[in-house]
């Protein structure tokens, strides 16, 4: 927890301030034994009642200067908590966003969302406890026994035995309940995951008719979340009875002591009553400790799970590499090979081709045959193994790599929309786009048709609470949103799949107005017609690069897919075959 100290730097006065105030609250609490004792034995034992109204109105003004020292506290406790949450999410947050997808594939997207919510919030409740309570505690404990000294060292000496064995006991409790915390952690992690896939897959869930196999599979999550948490709170909440018991030993052991010295002059009545006052202000002191213990442990848990993310130092780095602006954009693999990282298996072998700039060319190929992980070694997703890319003749790996991408527009499998408007959506492709801008993207991935029969247009919220688009329809939204790029490089990954092919074919006559250079990964033959070159990929491997016409003549695996899509819709080709 200690490393995250560098979060509380900015909040040092604030901090100072709530800790001077609860030592403000702490002395007035501290004094109170002390005035009450004074009441007794000069004022109502002496029956001198000038005695008892002084001092009487010192203990209320002291009272009500503690009151305010607390309100004031609490406004400063919350001001720092939160804001030293509100850092360590912002800076967690900007960290996920670095990661390279190796470092991002060791964290499950649950347990980030859980480290981002549940952890902090853990870390925010415990410097707000500490910042009140917390460290009041230890020193309400260590200040009550210097007082009791104070007041009669000869009956306070029972403090000097009970309370170290309490506090060992605590000290013990914390350390073991830390470790069952993590675990908690880490089952609510397990119920996040099949929460978000439940909520995610919610129309494949109805549509086979697993709800009842996915209730048991959330409630078989939850039920060892609870049992994990029960585990911890059982050790936890241990610590209670076993403190109470010792202190109440030790506080009738201070009232037996007490009669027997009162009774023989040495000591005096209100000298026995502050000492047990002091003793019943530290257990309550050490009850609450119980609490900071639960806190602090369960912080400690959430404190190190979130120092696990933040640690990781190997994100991409932003600012290395040369700016380089592309001029025309072609592509040249030499000799590349790729593993996942991670993996032992190469998903792609020796490959090497040249896209001339603004060709397009079709990428085809089996599934898991490599076209989506050839896709992301250009943009620099993940790194080669061996072998070079180089755009403009430039390796990407010596390029700046924020400078490559924003000059590529990639379009992944699987389209993704985020929360807002549709023009928001096409926006996102390009900071200050344009209204003419994002209009024009819209015409050429062919959507714009469709926008302007949505509700409110381009202004027409998306999800939810707006309009629920078709597959092709948020396939060509992700399509504009590349376009409005203007990118050198263009990279669709099957992102045309639910395409006629009559608007396949607008859109990829519309690509001619974006000099771009085009990959599209495509599993239809009409589009490959259309492409300038086909690249056809297997088992990792090239198996066959040229023109549709020339794979036609002398590729055995492009013809078998030509005859297999060209079957049933031309006749005469079957029969030349
Ligand atoms: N993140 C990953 N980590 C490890 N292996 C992966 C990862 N992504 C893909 N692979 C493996 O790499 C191989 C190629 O996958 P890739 O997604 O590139 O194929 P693809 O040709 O695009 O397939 P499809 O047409 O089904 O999308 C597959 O064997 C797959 O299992």
């Amino acid at each position: 927890m200690l490393k995250l100290r560098a979060f509380l730097h900015p909040y040092k006065i604030p901090m100072v301030v709530a800790l001077l105030l609860m030592l403000a609250e702490l002395t007035v609490e501290l004094l109170q034994p002390l005035l009450m004792a004074k009441i007794i034995d000069d004022g109502i034992l002496k029956e001198d009642y000038s005695v008892v109204t002084f001092w009487g109105a010192v203990m209320l003004a002291l009272s009500f200067l503690a009151f305010a020292s607390g309100i004031i506290n609490s406004f400063y406790a919350a001001h720092v908590s939160q804001g030293f949450g509100f850092d360590i999410r912002k800076q967690l947050f900007g960290k996920v966003q670095s990661f390279t997808f190796e470092k991002l594939s060791k964290f499950p997207a649950s347990s980030l969302i859980t480290r981002m919510t549940n952890d902090i919030t853990q870390l925010q409740n415990t410097l707000f406890m500490g910042l009140r309570i917390m460290l009041r505690a230890p020193l309400l404990i260590i200040g009550s026994v210097i007082m009791s000294f104070f007041v009669n060292a000869a009956l306070a000496t029972v403090f000097a035995f009970v309370i170290p064995f309490v506090i060992i006991l605590l000290i013990w409790i914390m350390r073991k309940g830390s470790g069952l915390f993590k675990k908690v952690q880490a089952k609510l992690d397990a119920v996040n995951d099949v929460l978000r896939e439940n909520l995610m897959g919610m129309r494949l869930i109805k549509a086979y008719v697993r709800r009842g196999h996915e209730i048991e599979r959330f409630t078989k999550a939850t039920d060892s979340l609870r049992n994990s948490t029960t585990k911890a709170l059982r050790m936890i909440e241990m610590a209670m009875p076993i403190l109470l018991l010792i202190m109440n030993i030790g506080i009738i052991y201070i009232l037996w002591n007490g009669q027997v010295q009162v009774a023989s002059g040495n000591v005096q009545v209100g000298e026995v009553v502050a000492i047990v006052n002091y003793g019943l202000r530290t257990t309550a002191a050490l009850s609450m400790f119980s609490f900071i213990v639960m806190f602090l442990s369960r912080s400690r848990a959430s404190a190190s799970r979130v120092m696990e993310v933040l640690e990781i130092d190997e994100a991409e780095e932003k600012s290395v590499g040369k700016q380089v602006l592309l001029q025309d954009g072609s592509i040249y693999f030499n000799n590349v090979s790729f593993v996942y990282p991670g993996t032992s298996e190469r998903v792609l072998k020796d490959i090497s081709f040249h896209v001339k700039a603004g060709d397009t060319v079709a990428v085809m190929g089996g599934t898991g045959s490599g076209k989506s992980s050839l896709f992301q070694l250009i943009p620099r997703l993940y790194e080669v193994d061996s072998g070079k890319i180089l755009i403009d003749d430039v390796p990407v790996r010596s390029m700046n790599i924020e400078c490559l991408r924003n000059q590529i527009g990639l379009v992944p499998q699987e389209a993704v929309l985020f929360s807002g408007s549709v023009k928001d959506n096409i926006a996102w492709g390009k900071e200050h786009a344009s209204y003419e801008e994002i209009i024009e993207a819209a015409k050429a991935a062919q959507i714009h048709e469709t926008i302007i029969k949505l509700p409110n247009q381009y202004e027409t919220k998306i999800g939810q609470k707006g309009v629920n688009l078709s597959g092709g329809q948020k396939q060509r939204l992700s399509v504009a949103r590349a376009f409005v790029r203007r990118p050198k490089i263009l990279l669709l990954d099957d992102s045309t799949s639910a395409l006629d092919v009559k608007t396949e074919k607008k859109l990829l006559n519309a690509l001619k107005n974006y000099t771009c250079t085009t990959l599209l990964i495509t599993q239809k033959i009409s589009t490959a017609q259309e492409a300038d070159y086909t690249l056809l990929l297997d088992e990792g491997k090239i198996v066959a690069y040229g023109h549709h016409h020339e794979l036609l003549e002398t590729s055995p695996l492009y013809q078998k897919i030509y005859r297999s899509q060209m079957m049933e819709e031309v006749p005469d080709v079957k029969a030349s075959n």
